[in-house]
C-alpha cells in the first residue's frame, strides 16, 4: 500500500469483525485490532480463549469466519510459533535448521543469529541446545526476512522468570535497532507489562486493552493490586473473574476496576 503524505499512523495488520470457527465452534468473535508500525502490543488471556488462533488467522494460516485480516501489501511477517516446527532430536545443525525450508546464506544465518542474542551457536545441535537458546533460535528464524513485524506465540514458554525477562529485552531490542512491530501472546503479563506499548485481553473476544503504563499507575489498580509481581498477577486473573454476558459498563476502563 502506497504510504500517503501525511498519513502517519500506519496500520500494518489490522482485524476486523473477525470470527473464526473451528469443528463448528465458535472460538474468537467480533475481534477488531490493528497494530502499527514499531509498536509493541502483547495478548493476554486464559488457556484456550484464542491466542494462538488469532495469530494464525493474522499470518492467513487460518481463514475468517467472517471479518476481515488486512495485511500491508507485500508485508514481511517474521512469525514464531508456539513449538518446535522440526523434531529437536534430528541429527540437525542450528545453521542447517535455519536453512529449512528456503536455504540462506552465511551471512544472513550470522546477523539473525546474533540480533536474536545467540551468536556462538550456529554448529550446535538442535539437541543441544537449553529452552531459552532454542527460543532465540526460532527468534533468529523468523528475522531471517528481515519482517516488519514479528508475531510470536508464547514464545517463553518453559523458560524461568529471568529467562523470560532476558527473552523480551532482546525482543525490545531488536524493536528499536530495527523498528519492527511486536505481536506477541504472553501468560505472563508480569514480565511483559514494562516490554509492552499496549496490552489486549483476549478471552473468545477483547475484553479490555489499555498502555500497561497506565493501567500500571491507575490509583484503582495500586489499591487493589499492589505494585509487584503479585499485584499484577492478581490484576490478570481479575480480569477473566467479570461477566462477559453483561456489557453495560464501559470495557476501557476495565483493566483498572
Ligand atoms: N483446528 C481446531 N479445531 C477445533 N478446535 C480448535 C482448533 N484449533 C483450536 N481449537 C480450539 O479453539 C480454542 C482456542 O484455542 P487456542 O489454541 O487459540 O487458544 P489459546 O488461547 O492459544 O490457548 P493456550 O493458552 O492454551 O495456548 C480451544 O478450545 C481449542 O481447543
Amino acid at each position: 500500500m502506497p504510504r500517503l503524505p501525511g498519513q502517519r499512523i500506519v496500520s500494518l495488520i489490522s482485524v476486523e469483525g473477525l470470527e473464526i470457527r473451528q469443528g463448528g465452534r465458535q472460538i474468537l468473535h467480533d475481534v477488531t485490532l490493528a497494530v502499527r508500525k514499531g509498536e509493541i502490543v502483547t495478548i493476554v488471556g486464559p488457556n484456550g480463549s484464542g491466542k494462538s488462533t488469532l495469530l494464525r488467522a493474522m499470518i492467513g494460516a487460518i481463514s475468517p469466519s467472517a471479518g476481515r485480516v488486512v495485511r500491508q501489501e507485500g508485508l514481511r511477517i517474521g512469525y514464531v510459533p508456539q513449538s518446535l516446527p522440526v523434531d529437536r532430536n534430528l541429527p540437525l545443525t542450528v545453521r542447517r535448521f535455519l536453512s529449512l525450508p528456503k536455504p540462506v546464506s552465511d551471512s544472513a544465518a550470522k546477523s539473525a543469529l546474533d540480533r536474536a542474542g545467540l551468536p556462538q551457536v550456529a554448529r550446535a545441535q538442535l539437541g543441544a541446545l537449553s529452552g531459552g537458546q532454542m527460543q532465540r533460535v526460532l527468534l533468529a528464524r523468523a528475522l531471517l526476512n528481515d519482517p516488519q513485524i514479528l508475531i510470536l506465540d508464547e514464545p517463553t514458554q518453559g523458560l524461568d522468570q529471568q529467562g523470560s525477562a532476558a527473552f523480551y529485552r532482546q525482543i525490545e531490542a531488536i524493536r528499536s535497532e530495527t523498528g519492527c512491530a511486536v505481536l506477541m501472546v504472553s501468560h505472563e503479563l508480569h514480565v511483559v507489562m514494562a516490554a509492552s506499548d499496549r496490552v489486549i485481553c483476549l478471552n473468545g473476544h477483547i475484553c479490555c486493552e489499555g498502555h500497561p503504563e497506565q493501567v500500571a499507575s491507575a490509583p484503582e489498580y495500586r489499591a487493589l493490586f499492589g505494585t509487584g509481581t503479585q499485584g499484577a498477577l492478581a490484576l490478570y486473573r481479575h480480569e477473566h473473574t467479570h461477566d462477559h454476558h453483561h456489557h453495560h459498563h464501559d470495557h476501557s476502563d476495565e483493566v483498572a476496576e
